[in-house]
């Protein structure tokens, strides 16, 4: 059994937003970056996965079982890393976590131990009295002490300074050594996902516009500037984000040998970032400019 998480045709409606048909697939082994402007559903996408709201239709399966169904089973597997404060803020580090522990059959407290003087976690102080740093490495180290298969994480980078940041990282590509386990990561830090994600899944508009491996991603979308006569000429090319101004144009394309065998002489191509593709394929409405 390959699939670790699959969501398929999930739907979720609020009065002002609506979730379309997700589809989401992820292998054992691998690291999914889970990327989208603010307000484009990510956090509903997870907290769905997480059955912490109910969705109107569609299925999603972790490790092949029902999410609702198998939940129990399920989340003794998963740890889930969130930007929201969810520790009673009296207690302390040591006195949260033997509160959250009986809830997991593995719960290795080795494990707990290591982590905690790995992340330099003062065990004795209030929740209430750590930084934003140090409650995502409790978070963190909760998640990993009870060796989960599958880290769900809803922007577990954000607000925590560059050095934190890149420790964190290497733990989980260290984690990642196991292929047995999977970490689907929402972030709003491209950078962070150039480092460790394998695939890229981008989410505009409650729509899921985009999910691919990371090198086929960075290998096939290229920055295309050219002429404004190229670009009026060029009807059938589905320039991703076309930016215009008196002299030319720039895109994103998403067929980087088409490009180059067909127009190789008449436009300029430059290898796009993460955050490049991000930004051009979510500008404006999100959509491709079709023809002219
Ligand atoms: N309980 C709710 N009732 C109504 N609308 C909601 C509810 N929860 C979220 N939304 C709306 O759903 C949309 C998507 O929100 P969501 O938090 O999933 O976005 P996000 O991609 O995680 O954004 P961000 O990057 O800012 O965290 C937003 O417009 C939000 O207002």
């Amino acid at each position: 059994m390959n699939k670790i998480l699959e969501i398929n045709n999930v739907s979720k409606h609020y009065k002002d937003f609506s979730l379309k048909n997700i589809n989401i697939s992820l292998d054992r082994g691998f690291v999914m970056g889970f990327i989208g402007p603010n307000g484009a559903g990510k956090s509903t996408t997870i907290r769905l996965i997480m059955n912490l709201i109910k969705k109107d239709s569609g299925e999603i399966k972790i490790f092949g079982f029902d999410h609702i169904k198998d939940e129990l089973q399920i989340k003794e597997k998963i740890g889930f890393v969130y930007d929201e404060n969810h520790f009673y803020e009296e207690l302390t580090v040591k006195e949260m976590k033997n509160i959250i522990r009986p809830f997991y059959k593995n719960w290795d407290e080795n494990a707990f131990l290591t982590y905690a003087k790995k992340f330099s976690l003062p065990l004795n102080k209030q929740i209430k009295q750590l930084s934003k740093g140090m409650k995502m490495k409790f978070s963190l180290a909760i998640a990993l002490s009870h060796h989960a298969e599958l880290l769900i994480m809803d922007e577990p980078t954000s607000g925590l300074d560059p050095l934190i940041r890149s420790e964190l990282l290497h733990i989980l590509r260290s984690l990642m050594e196991d292929e047995n386990k999977a970490i689907f990561f929402s972030t709003h830090i491209t950078s962070d996902l150039e480092k460790i994600a394998d695939y890229i899944t981008i989410i505009n508009n409650g729509e899921i516009i985009l999910s691919k491996p990371m090198d086929e991603l960075l290998e096939q979308y290229v920055i295309v500037k050219g002429s404004k006569e190229f670009l009026e000429t060029a009807t059938n090319l589905s320039f991703i984000g076309v930016e215009q101004n008196k002299f030319g144009f720039k895109a994103l394309y998403n067929d980087k040998k088409e490009l180059l065998d067909r127009f190789g002489n008449q436009v300029m191509i430059e290898k796009p970032t993460l955050e490049d593709i991000l930004l051009f394929s979510t500008k404006g409405s999100g959509q491709n400019v079709p023809s002219y």
